[in-house]
């Protein structure tokens, strides 16, 4: 993706909000090492899911632990990026608290994705390893 436009004003046009929110999310994927495990982790989950034939509401519950990953660590994204604007290399607790309490919700967040992954996959995974 080239450089970003100097545009300051409120986006006129759907597509001019879509352009600018598809560049958002090429910035997470292209800049956050994290969210690429993210995305790895979902691709195997997913691939996972098409061989053991998951249930509607399996997938159901996979795509909200997936969502809810990728959403926290785009808030976690922001949080950084302003705080980094703000005070840049300059150590500073409240920074620190907004930083720590930030990843700490992507922490959360993972940890949902693996209480559903271990409900789900567990009881599939043994079955297969106790045939
Ligand atoms: N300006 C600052 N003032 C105080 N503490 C900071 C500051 N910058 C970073 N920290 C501390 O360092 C930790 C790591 O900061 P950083 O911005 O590198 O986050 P990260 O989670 O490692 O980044 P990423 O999500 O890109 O891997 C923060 O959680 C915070 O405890």
């Amino acid at each position: 993706m080239g450089s970003p436009d100097k545009q300051t004003s409120k986006n006129h046009r759907l597509c001019q909000a879509m352009r600018h929110s598809v560049h958002g999310i090429w910035m997470v994927v292209s800049q956050e090492r994290n969210m690429r495990y993210h995305i790895a982790a979902s691709v195997l989950v997913v691939i996972a899911g098409l061989w053991l034939g998951l249930l509607p509401w399996e997938w159901l519950w996979l795509f909200l632990a997936i969502f809810t990953v990728f959403s926290a660590e785009f808030m976690n994204t922001v949080a950084e990026t302003f705080c980094d604007l703000m005070v840049g290399h300059r150590f500073d607790l409240n920074v620190k608290k907004i930083k720590d309490v930030s990843a700490g919700a992507v922490l959360i967040a993972a940890l949902f994705a693996v209480v559903v992954g271990l409900i789900i996959f567990g009881p599939r995974l043994l079955a297969l390893i106790g045939r």
